[in-house]
């Protein structure tokens, strides 16, 4: 079989792990209660949903169903207002496991530094290596106390929860967005105006814009009068919009598109097109840069194979770091290199994924070049088979899942790593590729 001509099908994506875990948060801090429909299903929503479960807030998983199956739904009974934390029996800490979730690290350290009760947040290994000094440094000019039991700059956090009044606030914005949406989601409940000014190269950058996108329609007023300013009034609520629909997961769909370019076939996701938050549908257009046929709805995208072999290229995907693994797979189908440039904050992730990604493109057979804040591709003449190491990375896992088009094949190594946001991707990636020696 010609391992081109292998993919065709629909796939109604999983819940976007980004929209998940705002959502769950931002209603957990809302008037009302809020249905979250399409919620995701995977380590990083169950981390945020039992540590607001902790906090003392109902929050109640439900099955719903929809076209395409099954989904879960999720109930929270909004809490008003900042948390107060139930008293621990015996005056520890309220400790708070996160996994390696930054979408739930992050947003709660800001949160649970303004809010009453003592806690201690942590995680697993690799959380405790993923930096958030910037975002601390900022809390600390508001007047946070927030203590470091190891290292510093690094989880595990000590937050004496005390209230905060709002001010002025620099933040610096260049390892991670992350910083500024977790600081900017709790300033509209603290009672003055803030004024939040970005220092330092933002990366990532269409996260900030969800993340105010969703402030709004949680309804807070946030002015972003110019790219490295907000002002965020105080004595704000956040009011549940009652029923909130997550879109697709961007960054998962970006498997199934890159799967259509090199394999042939057309696959069209749904769940996420023109009018999704996420900066990741973008994706598709580097796809197209490179030779695919890509039809773009408002919530769906379909990609196919181009009638010309996919074409390397030079991309800037800062603002995609995530999708941007695919890209660096999808190269190995492509004639000619392909660089992938910005993404320096691949090294700061689930794994250093710039290593990680240079030592196993090398085991099939790829010409790379590491560079501190760069790879560069160019693939083999023909691609071998290997053993790929995944990291305890889910995207190393699912961007490797690619490999299987080609006539070697690929092992790719505790492919379970993948529920951190997708725990059935493999399921429904070989679903709708008949690969060679599936065929
Ligand atoms: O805000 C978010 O939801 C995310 C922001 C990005 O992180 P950085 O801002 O650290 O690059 C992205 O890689 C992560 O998967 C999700
Ligand atoms: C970087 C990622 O996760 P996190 O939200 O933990 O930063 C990711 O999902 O690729």
């Amino acid at each position: 079989m010609d391992y081109r001509s292998g993919c065709q099908g629909e796939v109604f994506l999983p819940g976007s792990k980004s929209i998940a875990n705002r959502a769950l948060l931002l209603s957990a801090l809302a008037e009302g209660t809020t249905v979250l429909e399409n919620m995701l299903d995977s380590n990083d929503t169950q981390h945020m949903r039992a540590a607001l479960r902790a906090l003392g807030i109902e929050v109640i998983d439900r099955v719903s169903t929809q076209e395409g199956g099954a989904r879960t739904e999720t109930v929270v009974v909004g809490g008003g207002g900042l948390f107060n934390a139930p008293t621990t029996s015996n005056e520890q800490p309220l400790a708070l496991f996160l996994g390696n979730a930054g979408t739930a690290m992050r947003p709660l350290t800001a949160a649970l530094a303004a809010s009453q009760g003592e806690f201690l947040l942590h995680g697993e290994p690799r959380m405790h290596e993923r930096p958030i000094g910037p975002l601390i440094d900022a809390l600390r000019q508001l007047g946070a106390e927030i203590d470091y039991p190891e290292q510093d700059g690094y989880p595990p956090l000590q937050i004496h929860g005390r209230a905060l009044t709002g001010g002025q606030v620099r933040i610096d914005g260049s390892l991670s967005s992350q910083f500024i949406s977790a600081l900017l989601m709790v300033l509209p409940l603290l009672p003055q105006r803030s004024e939040v000014v970005l220092t330092g190269t933002i990366v990532s950058a269409p996260y900030i814009a969800l993340t105010v996108a969703m402030m709004r329609h949680f309804g807070a007023q946030v002015e972003w009068p110019e790219p490295h300013r907000f002002v965020i009034a105080g004595g704000q609520v956040y009011r549940s919009p009652q029923q909130y629909w997550i879109e697709g997961d961007a960054s998962s769909a970006s498997y199934f598109l890159a799967a259509a370019a090199i394999a042939g076939g057309t696959i069209t996701v749904h769940g996420v097109g023109t009018e999704s938050l996420q900066g990741d549908k973008e994706f598709a257009k580097v796809l197209a840069q490179m030779g695919a046929e890509v039809d773009y709805q408002p919530r769906s995208i379909a990609v196919s194979r181009g009638v010309q072999p996919l074409r390397g290229g030079d991309f800037d995907l800062n603002e995609i770091p995530d999708a941007a693994m695919t890209i660096a797979t999808t190269a190995l189908f492509a004639k000619g290199p392909t660089a992938i440039r910005n993404i320096y904050n691949w090294r700061l992730k689930e794994t250093d994924r710039l290593h990680a990604m240079a030592t196993e493109l090398q085991k099939v057979g790829a010409e790379i070049t590491e560079l501190e804040d760069a790879i560069i591709i160019t693939p083999p003449l023909e691609i071998q088979h290997a053993e790929i190491a995944t990291y305890d990375d889910h995207r190393m896992a699912m961007c490797f899942a690619l490999l299987a088009f080609t006539p070697a094949g690929v092992t790719i190594l505790d492919p379970d790593c993948c529920r951190k946001t997708y725990p059935h991707f493999f399921q429904d990636f070989l679903a709708l590729c008949r690969l060679p020696q599936n065929p």
